[in-house]
This record gives C-alpha cells, sequence and structure tokens, in this order.
C-alpha cells in the first residue's frame, strides 16, 4: 500500500504468523529491495493490540524500528477497516510513540478513499526530539536554533511527532541538496537517536511546498509525520497560523494538516492505496 508515493509491504498479523522477532530488521531490508526484493520504503506489520483497536509496527528499510508513520497509519487504517477488524469508522491505532485515534471517510463503494488521524500533541523540548543540548538546554524548544555540523552553520526546527524531525526552511525546494544535507543531518551526534530531515518553502498562508529524507529510508515521496512537522514548525516560525488548514504538498501529492489551538493536536487528512496483495517466499 502507499500514501502519496511513500510506499511499504504490509504484513497482515491478525490473519498471518509473523517471522520472528530478530529477523523483523533483515525482513525489512529485503523485501524494501527494489531489485532483489518488492521494492519499497519499508515494512509495516498490522497486528492486534492490547490497548488499541489495531497496532502498528514500522521498519524503514534500513531495517531500523520507528516510532511512528502518518502514511502507515492512513493505511493501517484503510487495511483495518476494509478487513473489518474493527467495526466503527472511528478507531484507534497503538504505535510504539503512542496511541492515535483515526476516521476513516469511504466512497460510494463502502472502500476507504481518505483517512483523517489526530496525530496529538507535538513534543518540542530538545529532550523529547530526542536532541542534545547544553546545560539546560535540554528543557528547551529548539525553533529556528543555529547549530554547528562538521563545521557548517545550519539554521531548524526540531519537532517530535512521535518520531524526530528537523525542519529546515528553504527558498526553493530545488536548492534544497535534499541528497547531502538530509543524510548529514540524520545521522549528526545532535540526535542520539537520528532524525528525518524536512525542507519547507512557504508558498502562502496556507500552502507549503515539502521535500523529505527520510531517517532509514532516504529520499520517499512523502512523510505524514514530516509534513506534520512541517507545518508546526511553520507555525512556530510565524509563517502560517494554528487552526488553518494548511495543504502541503509533497513529492507524491497533497496532504491537509492542521494544528488545533483548541487541544494543540496535529490534524492529518489524506489518501491511502492499496497496490496489490500477495506471498512473499522466502528462498
Ligand atoms: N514515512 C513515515 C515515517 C517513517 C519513519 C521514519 N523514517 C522514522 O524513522 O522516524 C511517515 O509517513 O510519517
Amino acid at each position: 500500500m502507499h500514501g502519496l508515493g511513500n510506499s511499504y509491504i504490509y504484513v497482515d498479523g491478525f490473519r498471518d504468523p509473523l517471522p520472528n522477532e530478530e529477523r523483523l530488521p533483515n525482513l525489512a531490508s529485503e523485501v524494501a529491495n527494489p531489485y532483489t526484493g518488492i521494492g519499497s520504503d519499508g515494512l509495516i506489520l498490522i497486528l492486534p493490540s492490547n490497548v488499541a483497536d489495531v497496532r502498528m509496527r514500522v521498519f524503514n528499510s534500513d531495517g531500523s524500528e520507528a516510532k511512528n508513520c502518518g502514511n502507515g497509519l492512513r493505511c493501517v487504517s484503510k487495511y483495518a477497516y476494509e478487513h473489518q477488524y474493527v467495526e466503527h469508522e472511528n478507531f484507534s491505532i497503538e504505535t510504539l510513540g503512542g496511541i492515535v485515534e483515526s476516521q476513516v471517510h469511504l466512497d460510494e463503494e463502502g472502500k476507504v478513499s481518505e483517512v483523517t488521524v489526530d496525530m496529538g500533541v507535538p513534543r518540542l523540548k530538545r529532550k523529547d526530539v530526542p536532541m542534545r543540548g547544553k546545560g539546560g538546554a535540554l528543557e528547551e524548544n529548539a525553533i529556528g536554533v543555529t547549530e554547528t555540523i562538521n563545521g557548517i552553520d545550519y539554521t531548524f526546527t526540531a519537532v517530535s511527532m512521535g518520531n524526530p524531525h528537523a525542519v529546515f526552511f528553504v527558498d526553493k525546494l530545488a536548492d534544497a541538496m535534499i541528497e547531502t544535507v538530509g543524510p548529514l543531518i540524520e545521522k549528526a551526534d545532535l540526535f542520539p537517536d537520528g532524525t528525518n530531515v524536512e525542507f519547507i518553502s512557504t508558498l502562502n498562508a496556507s500552502e507549503i511546498d515539502f521535500a523529505v529524507w527520510e531517517r532509514g529510508s532516504g529520499i520517499t515521496q512523502a512523510c505524514g509525520t514530516g509534513a506534520c512537522a512541517a507545518v508546526v514548525a511553520a507555525v512556530l516560525n510565524g509563517e502560517t497560523k494554528k487552526d488553518e488548514a494548511i495543504t502541503v504538498h509533497l513529492p507524491g501529492g497533497d496532504l491537509t494538516i492542521h494544528w488545533s489551538s483548541k487541544d494543540d493536536h496535529v490534524w492529518m487528512k489524506g489518501t491511502a492505496v492499496t497496490v496489490c496483495t500477495g506471498i512473499y517466499f522466502q528462498a
């Protein structure tokens, strides 16, 4: 399935036996490989949960496990609803980053066309991203901070949406040097768990251009948590406002994100698409 071209191989753990825990990271890398596997940005498990209606586990294409995935949440929602693992159009999903609430929107045939997810409250303190800082800085936000990495000064805003994001404002995405700056920031010592790296350009009060270097997967067509982090960063830097529905233009298509002033939650709405189903045989 994919959300705006951010594609994962989804395994139905309600129905099928799963490989051993220690096998999962390698399996993710294997299936993600476009030459020797299937080709994807990683592997997602759809599982029963003891604390929510469904549980999602996300593995990046390098085998690392992530705490959250916005595009994955929409696809898991579509799958769980269409396979009747949930009874209602509103239900909860457990992730390593916490429990989120999801709502599916149906087309005339009763298929899920779009999904809205309450992505929760963004965490901004350095210690919650997590991002290193001297002295008391761990308790502070990193909004428009300048940090020196490999002798070069970079200015960005750090946001956790359950997973870490460093958001850079650029005049034009074409000038962003994603392939060099992305991996450098992803693996900088400043981020003890690594980070996803977003490059954004504000077009007007309700539209943002967006590109991403994902931790553990590299350049992808879209990142749902990254789009949420981008809107939070845009609001915090005075480029857009809370409560405004922002259209984020990602390489794979658009997401609608709004950050509510009522409860501080970030909401994401977008599509989820099933490409094909199949059986993966291991040699
Ligand atoms: N594509 C995702 C995020 C996947 C995990 C990320 N690469 C990480 O390591 O945190 C999304 O849509 O949010």
